[in-house]
């Protein structure tokens, strides 16, 4: 059976310095990835390659089989990016904001509204993006990034600038877009939505995969407290 994503010996440098050495991962239909690790790991540098912004020095990339470089059509409509800085158009309202990406992913405009308010954003609807506290522009990235149901959803740091009741409205979304099919890869620094929502927890240091820790969902909180204790280690040991 063919991975829903899989990742193939990847490595990336950008001139003399290595930001990715050779990297592999796969994740089945309704999988999902969360990519943890200090500053500077190569979360971002991955995230950036299987969301089709930069290539690959070395390695594949495939979605359902399908690479970028031989269909860059299809592979696009396979997948959904929330980046980790907000770059849109600040003007624009939060309602044009969607109804232009509901357009440019051929979304049914129902879809609009459904969004909207799964996101908590009815009462903005009409506010301009500028006007939008950083909360508020989290969720509108990322509703861009899931509304066309995406075979992959990429998301960096998306938890970032969420206060504490949506990062647990955060949490039981991911897994109700697990539960519909969707692989989901995303890099965070909160062990506890790692250890609630992921099935493969990822840890990087400088580029390589350090940890690979397979969730089996038994005792999150026992998990979050483990992960949480490796992450300092590996802080710890990073400065020294
Ligand atoms: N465009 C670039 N040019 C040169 N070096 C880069 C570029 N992008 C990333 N790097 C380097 O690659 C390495 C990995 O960076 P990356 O942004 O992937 O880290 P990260 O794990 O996402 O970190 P953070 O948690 O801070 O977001 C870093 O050393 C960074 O300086």
């Amino acid at each position: 059976m063919t991975a829903r994503l899989e990742i193939k010996q990847v490595a990336k440098f950008f001139k003399d310095k290595m930001a990715l050495y050779p990297f592999s991962l796969s994740a089945e239909e309704g999988q999902c990835i969360a990519l943890c690790g200090g500053n500077g790991a190569g979360k971002s540098t991955l995230l950036h390659m299987i969301a089709g912004l930069s290539l690959p020095n070395e390695g594949k990339i495939l979605i359902d089989g399908v690479d970028i470089l031989t269909n860059r059509k299809k592979y696009v409509s396979l997948i959904g990016y929330m980046p980790d800085e907000f770059y849109a158009q600040e003007s624009l309202t939060v309602n044009e904001f969607f109804t232009f990406y509901a357009a440019f992913r051929k979304v049914a405009k129902s879809r609009i509204q459904e969004v909207i308010q799964l996101l908590g954003l009815e009462e903005k609807q009409n506010e301009r993006i500028q006007h939008l506290s950083k909360g508020m522009r989290q969720r509108l990235l990322f509703g861009q990034a899931w509304m066309a149901h995406p075979a992959v959803l990429i998301l960096d740091e998306p938890t970032n600038g969420l206060d504490p009741y949506w990062i647990n409205v955060f949490i039981d979304l991911l897994k109700k877009i697990k539960s519909s099919g969707t692989t989901i890869i995303f890099s965070t620094h909160m062990m506890d939505v790692a250890a609630e929502a992921a099935d493969q927890i990822v840890f990087m240091d400088q580029g390589k995969m350090s940890e690979l820790i397979v969730n089996n969902h038994q005792n999150p909180e026992q998990l979050m407290v483990d992960l949480t204790n490796r992450y300092r280690q590996k802080e710890v040991s990073m400065v020294k």
